[in-house]
């Protein structure tokens, strides 16, 4: 999907809400059991109740590769499922020498047909590169990460320098690609930091991880990160997947989406922005 269309679909449905599709069979209702793909009967249904409410999924691999084949088969047919009218991001967080990141980048744009890879760029340009040469599909680049760990290093000054990392991981990286086929993770449990990164890449998207289960704030995320294009896709996982826990779950999930996304759509009317 490229940039043109993925802002007309924001607009159009006046939610900028990405479901983060990261199914545990330990937490998955049990009468899915008996289906021979719980993990795919799980995503279809939230899938279905949610569609309306979101723009975007985000299947994290880590919930698929634990389960081996299955797993791989249980993505697969998710992704078919969503089909092109929603952006995809398959969150793999991946990150390799040249010819390896080629290799990865086919797994998800060839093979499986995602928008978008969330790559980490510590290995530099050439381990980023590859996924940048396929038409109208995105590197989502982790930059400035939701976890206490990003504590570590990101904000870290580094080399006795004047940069921190995540500033120099931007400042470094926005010339490997362009607004139009790179955005930034930049989790919401660091608005603070928001408003500064919009001032260095005003034209990027983000994809903002942390709001529902890692108690970041939809309003501050908005307040600091929204550009003219909206340029913000905001992810929720556990808190719109698991809010309902029964037979009822799906309609939990759509109810959940539906309250974020109704958010979103005030937000955009008093920016001004639909
Ligand atoms: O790349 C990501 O999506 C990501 C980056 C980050 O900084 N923080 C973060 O939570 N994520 C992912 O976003 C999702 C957040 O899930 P919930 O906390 O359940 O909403 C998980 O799939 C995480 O792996």
């Amino acid at each position: 999907m490229n940039r043109e269309k993925l802002i007309d679909l924001i607009k159009s449905r006046g939610s900028f809400l990405c479901v983060g599709l990261d199914p545990d069979l330990d937490k998955i209702p049990l009468h899915l059991h008996e289906y021979e793909d719980p993990i795919f009967e799980f995503n279809a249904a939230i899938i279905d109740a949610t569609r309306d409410h979101c723009v975007a999924y985000k299947p994290n691999l880590a919930f698929y590769e634990s389960m081996g084949l299955f797993g791989w088969q249980s993505l697969q047919k998710t992704i078919e499922y969503i089909g092109e009218s929603h952006f995809t991001i398959a969150d793999a967080k991946r990150g390799d020498i040249g010819n390896t990141a080629t290799k990865y980048a086919e797994a998800f744009f060839k093979n499986m047909a995602f928008d978008s890879v969330t790559v980490a760029p510590y290995m530099g340009s050439d381990s980023v590169k590859p996924f940048l040469e396929f038409e109208d599909k995105w590197v989502v680049l982790l930059a400035l990460t939701s976890n206490p760990g990003a504590d570590d290093f990101q904000l870290e000054i580094m080399d006795g320098g004047v940069e921190k990392l995540y500033q120099k991981v931007i400042r470094t990286s926005c010339t490997w690609g362009s607004p139009n086929n790179m955005m930034y993770v930049i989790g919401a449990t660091r608005p603070e930091y928001i408003k500064e990164i919009r001032a260095m890449v005003p034209e990027h998207f983000f994809l903002v991880p942390g709001v529902g289960a890692q108690g970041g704030s939809l309003a501050d995320v908005a307040e600091n990160g929204l550009n003219s294009d909206v340029g913000l896709l905001v992810n929720a996982s556990r808190s719109i997947i698991y809010a309902g826990r029964d037979e009822y779950f799906a309609e939990a999930a759509g109810s959940e989406a539906k309250r974020i996304s109704a958010e979103m759509k005030l937000i955009l009317q008093k920016k001004g922005l639909i």
